[in-house]
């Protein structure tokens, strides 16, 4: 009698033979993709194709039937085109560090892990390093389901003009961990970003009454000091916990169980539509009443989608406003032409940050 484990092997085995040859021919049609751009675009070509890229993830989970979910079997086609495009050319990305924070995860579920990520310090040096070139594309949060916009992801698009080319979604779930050193029983202070703290601040409230809560640079950072702490905790992600070799002693502690930041993907090029897209914009107003009823208006008229309108102080003067607004549709559909003109008309000055597909992950 044959053994069932034995053949359920062996068709495993046949099955990975095939899978494997299926993708390296995949990979030799990307290479002849990148012969076909460089003929055409030469020194400038752009290999990293955004709208493509969504568009490819998004067939793939429409056509999936499991078992395996939509999320996971797309996470793997991440990482196959991922391969793919490093065949091409490896790409340069800069996160906001340190190692170990949720951008980090960010870059990696947008990019895939064969993009070379560099971790910078602060977000006004993640748009240098790509307005310099020394990176293709950036990764910074701009805004966090709890706690609200980032400012200063916000205030860096008033001087630069680099596009958003993508916008990339991540649940946030945070841990509380400790090192191997630890007292577990006389934990009296507790470090993360204060974000984070404040996303917790009803579970440390019945948990940890009395620790003391000390906010740090970033998430990685309270991982990292806790190493040498036998009376400290941190609140931190998974990629903490893993680079620094934490125990999570009580995981998913944030309050809002549909905790998520948003991040955006920062570049020089300007995307064309995937037909599930957005568009960022940034507008001056003078100051006036009704001038944010105004300016919303042709929205309402031609019946476009906003999903986001922020208001930032101008730094051009006293009482005068920056309105970032985010929306559905992209500048190549005529509706979304039309709005913007009206806007235009309205606006004191008005930027387009970028048009981009709508995080498929
Ligand atoms: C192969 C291409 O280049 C890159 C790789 C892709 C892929 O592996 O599917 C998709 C888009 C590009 O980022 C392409 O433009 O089609």
């Amino acid at each position: 009698m044959s053994d069932p484990l034995q053949s359920l092997r062996e068709r495993i085995d046949t099955l990975d033979q095939q899978i494997q040859a299926l993708i390296n021919e995949r990979a030799q049609c990307a290479q002849e993709v990148a012969q076909v751009k460089t003929a055409s675009e030469g020194e400038q070509t752009v290999f990293y194709r955004p709208e493509r890229e969504a568009q490819v993830l998004r067939r793939v989970m429409e056509r999936n039937t499991g078992p395996l979910s939509n999320e996971e079997m797309a996470r793997l086609f991440r990482e196959i085109m991922s391969a793919c495009l490093a065949l091409e050319r490896p790409i340069k990305v800069a996160f906001l560090g340190p190692e170990g924070t949720f951008t980090q995860e960010a870059a990696l579920k947008h990019f895939g892990h064969s993009a070379v990520c560099v971790s910078l310090p602060a977000i006004d040096e993640v748009f240098r390093e790509v307005e310099a070139g020394a990176a293709d594309y950036g990764v910074v949060p701009v805004e966090n389901s709890t706690e609200g916009v980032i400012n200063h992801t916000l205030d860096s698009f008033i001087d630069s003009g680099l596009h958003i080319c993508g916008e990339v979604v991540l649940r946030i779930h945070h841990h509380l961990m400790i090192g191997e050193n630890t007292r577990r029983d006389k934990i009296s202070r507790i470090y993360s970003h204060a974000s984070s703290l404040a996303q917790c601040r009803k579970w440390l409230d019945a948990h940890y009454p009395q620790a003391e809560r000390v906010a740090v640079n970033s998430n990685a950072e309270a991982a990292r000091l806790i190493k040498s702490e036998w009376h400290s905790a941190a609140i931190a992600g998974d990629m903490a916990a893993d680079l620094y070799q934490l125990q999570k002693v009580a995981e998913k502690i944030e309050d809002c169980p549909d905790n998520s930041t948003r991040f955006l993907i920062i570049g020089n090029q300007e995307v064309p539509a995937s037909q599930d897209d957005k568009t960022s914009i940034m507008v001056s107003m003078r100051n006036q009443p009704g001038a944010l009823h105004d300016l919303l208006e042709p929205f309402r008229q031609h019946q476009v989608d906003l999903t986001r309108v922020e208001t930032r102080p101008s730094r051009s003067g006293a009482w005068s406003y920056v309105f970032f607004i985010d929306f559905r549709g992209h500048t190549q559909d005529s509706k979304i032409q039309q709005v913007l003109q009206d806007v235009a008309e309205r606006a004191s000055d008005l930027k387009i940050l970028g048009a981009y597909p709508k995080g498929v992950l």
